[in-house]
């Protein structure tokens, strides 16, 4: 079985991607906030990999997650923490008040590299739904304003935000990557 380091800062996404993966990695969490370039999605996750490896030294996995609203043109996108750290999911909402269009995309930008100085490998997945008013109980990110077919993700049971959420479809990715490895 590979034996996988997950340097993230959030132990959300620890939870949601062990789960995903299942027994098929054996996947240990260091909670470390890698820097963020800025750049596209792809470079900054590329960046966040190389940094991990090289502060690791073995097999790794990153991921950067972005929250781009289509009336927006992208914004915030992977700059959306800061907005949610300092103007809070009210603050999100109110970007858009001047817009018809409320739909957004959350992109989770994988990166995967064996080791210090190989170069990282990328896996995408993206969930389109809508910004609406806080509905539900969650202390991740922005869960309670993306709606998806109904429901905010923080409504959503954990096994079903898991399985459709724009880190499943990265994830998922992956693990098909790795089957052929
Ligand atoms: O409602 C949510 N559902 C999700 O599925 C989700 N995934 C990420 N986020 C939030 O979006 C920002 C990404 O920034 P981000 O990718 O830099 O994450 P991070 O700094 O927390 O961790 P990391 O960079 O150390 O891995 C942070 O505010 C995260 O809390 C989510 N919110
Ligand atoms: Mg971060």
């Amino acid at each position: 079985m590979l034996n996988l380091v997950f340097v993230t800062g959030n132990r959300h996404k620890v939870s949601e991607v062990k789960a995903i993966l299942g027994d098929t990695v054996d996947l240990q969490a260091v909670a470390l906030d890698l820097p963020e370039i800025q750049g596209t999605l792809e470079e900054i996750t590329l960046e966040k990999c190389r940094r991990a490896a090289e502060m690791t030294g073995g097999p790794v996995l990153v991921e950067d997650s972005a929250l781009e609203m289509h009336a927006l043109n992208g914004l915030p996108g992977p700059y959306v923490k800061a907005f949610v750290d300092t103007v809070g999911n009210k603050g999100l909402i109110n970007l858009l008040v001047p817009h018809e269009n409320k739909t957004a995309e959350a992109v989770c930008t994988l990166g995967y590299s064996s080791g210090p100085g190989a170069e990282p490998i990328i896996f995408q997945g993206k969930l389109v739904g809508q910004i609406v008013p806080a509905r539900g109980v969650s202390s991740f990110g922005w869960e309670p304003i993306f709606e998806f077919d109904g429901e905010t993700l923080a409504e959503m049971s954990r096994e079903k935000k898991f399985g459709l959420s724009h880190r499943y479809k990265a994830v998922v990715k992956f693990r098909k990557w790795l089957e052929f490895q």
